[in-house]
């Protein structure tokens, strides 16, 4: 029986070993992690994120074919498949801090396969890594096991699942991507790992490359799709200056077979923890390459980002009369996408800082997200959490009550529904929507007597006279 071992238990590793094991019965699939408190939150009932599916998924196989355990080296030992799936984020200090991927747990991972293996392994990269990642890992791993004479493969088989919609694009992904060496025992390995996927995904959606091209294609992929939504952002200033309206500058770009309708929403700015993770880093090769006018073209794509959300807290407080000190707003939405509970890089951060700055007092809800991880994320640089001016409640009604205005961070279907009339009867007038996501009826809602900014829409004839000064 083919052995499988998955290192790193988070969003990529949890769910892609778990759809793995469904899909091979014959396989058993062991995730693996040095995080005791992640890895009994899969041996329990409330696993550690909500992901729509994951638990279904989960509880087919665990006690089966799939177990998660923190005794990392035993099942890295008794592996013959190792998939590595713990975090590259953005170093924080020393060389190319604040750009390069920090491999410190990737290292660590490959030095501990290298110490307990006693066995030839081929190992997947799962994880985001800079282009020629596998050159450092495959030295790493054979100067370590010289002595035993074992053969390790590396394999590029970079992750494209989105969260929100993990179980399903992992069961019926555009294709699966498979880099490795072009040599007789490369391509050995690549057909290798081809078999299992071919459990489930038709041979003409597996790709194979060579290493490079695959690591690099991972992080052109996040670009691209960042790209794009920076792209439509900048239109949505334009049209908020000229009288266009987004979503149909959308609708007519999107019906252009040679662009496509996907990723082109609006928004507050994108969030989660890839795409400005692997843009500075594709930004940080290109310089390390001498390639300065290339890095530089990349670095506009967080610029915009990071303009847009700003451009977003600066249409609220100068909406309110220039000044939000002491108003309660209510916050809708602090993950950073609908269907997850995850918070990381979330636009909502940024949003509710920048108002905080102002002295704002915030009402945060989100259906998914807890207190805690709210607090977490806006608690940095030691800020005591009794913070006055904070409070996390229950539902969209407690949320708006009294407030002055009510901003929409996160595309959460529950939010489309929501009683806006008995939301507006209970805040104070003139009461304020901001939508941050443009889900709601601009029309409806002028209707009810709110005043309205949706991003990219025409303006509320309140809104149209007021400068907005960066
Ligand atoms: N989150 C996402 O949607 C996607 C993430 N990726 C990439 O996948 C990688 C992982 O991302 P996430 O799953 O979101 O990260 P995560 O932070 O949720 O999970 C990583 C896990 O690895 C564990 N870990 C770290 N070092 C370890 C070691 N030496 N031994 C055992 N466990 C170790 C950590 O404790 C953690 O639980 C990143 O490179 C990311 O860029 C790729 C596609 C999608
Ligand atoms: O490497 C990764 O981590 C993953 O990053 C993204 O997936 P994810 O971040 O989970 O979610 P997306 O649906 O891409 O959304 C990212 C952000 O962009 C925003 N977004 C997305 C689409 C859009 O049209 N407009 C927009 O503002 C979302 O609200 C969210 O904040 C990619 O879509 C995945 O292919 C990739 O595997």
């Amino acid at each position: 029986m083919v052995k499988i071992c998955g290192i790193g238990a988070g969003y990529v590793g949890g769910p892609t070993m778990a759809v793995i094991a469904l899909k091979c019965p014959s396989i058993e699939v062991a995730v693996v992690d040095i995080s005791e408190s992640r890895i009994s939150a899969w041996n329990s009932k409330k696993l550690p994120f909500y992901e729509p599916g994951l638990e279904e998924v989960v509880n087919q196989c665990r006690g089966k074919n799939l177990l998660f355990s923190t005794d990392v080296e035993k099942h890295v030992y008794e592996a013959d498949i190792i998939f590595v799936s713990v975090n590259t984020p953005t170093k924080i200090k020393g060389i190319g801090a604040g750009k390069a991927a920090d491999l410190t747990y990737w290292e660590s991972a490959a030095r501990m396969i290298a110490d307990v293996s006693n066995s030839d392994k081929i190992v997947v990269e799962k994880s985001t890594v800079p282009v020629r990642t596998a050159e450092a890992i495959g030295k790493i791993l054979s100067q370590n096991s010289k002595s035993k004479g074992i053969k390790y493969e590396i394999l590029s088989n970079p992750e494209f699942l989105s969260e929100g919609t993990a179980i399903q694009d992992l069961l019926n992904p555009d294709r699966v991507l498979i880099g490795g060496n072009q040599d007789p025992q490369g391509l050995d390995a690549i057909q290798k790992l081809k078999d299992i996927y071919a459990y489930w995904v038709p041979q003409d959606r597996i790709i194979t490359t060579n290493l490079w091209s695959a690591e690099l294609s991972k992080l052109a992929d996040n670009a691209f799709l960042a790209q794009r939504i920076s792209s439509i952002n900048a239109m949505s200033a334009l049209c908020e200056a000229t009288g266009a309206e987004v979503s149909q500058v959308s609708l007519a770009l999107g019906k252009n077979t040679k662009i496509g309708p996907k990723f082109l929403n609006a928004s507050v700015g994108f969030g989660g923890s890839c795409f400005q993770k692997d843009i500075l880093n594709l930004v940080y090769i290109c310089e390390s390459n001498g390639l300065t006018e290339v890095g530089n073209y990349w670095k506009e794509v967080i610029k915009v980002n990071e303009y847009q959300k700003s451009r977003f807290v600066h249409r609220v407080v100068s909406s309110m009369f220039n000044t939000v000190s002491g108003k309660k707003i209510a916050i809708l939405g602090f993950a950073f996408k609908k269907d997850t509970s995850d918070t990381r890089k979330s636009p909502a951060i940024d949003v509710c800082k920048g108002l905080l700055g102002d002295n704002a007092c915030l009402s945060i809800y989100d259906p998914r997200v807890t207190e805690n991880e709210i607090e977490k994320e806006l608690c940095t640089d030691g800020v005591e959490w009794e913070h006055p001016m904070v409070s996390v409640v229950g539902d969209a009604y407690e949320a708006t009550r009294d407030a002055h205005g009510l901003c929409i961070l996160t595309e959460w279907d529950e939010f489309k529904t929501i009683d806006y009339q008995r939301v507006y009867q209970n805040m104070e007038k003139p009461a304020f929507v901001f939508d941050g996501r443009n889900i709601l009826d601009v029309h409806k809602l002028r209707e009810i007597g709110f005043i309205v900014y949706s991003i990219g829409k025409p303006l509320d004839p309140w809104l149209m006279n007021i400068n907005v000064i960066n």
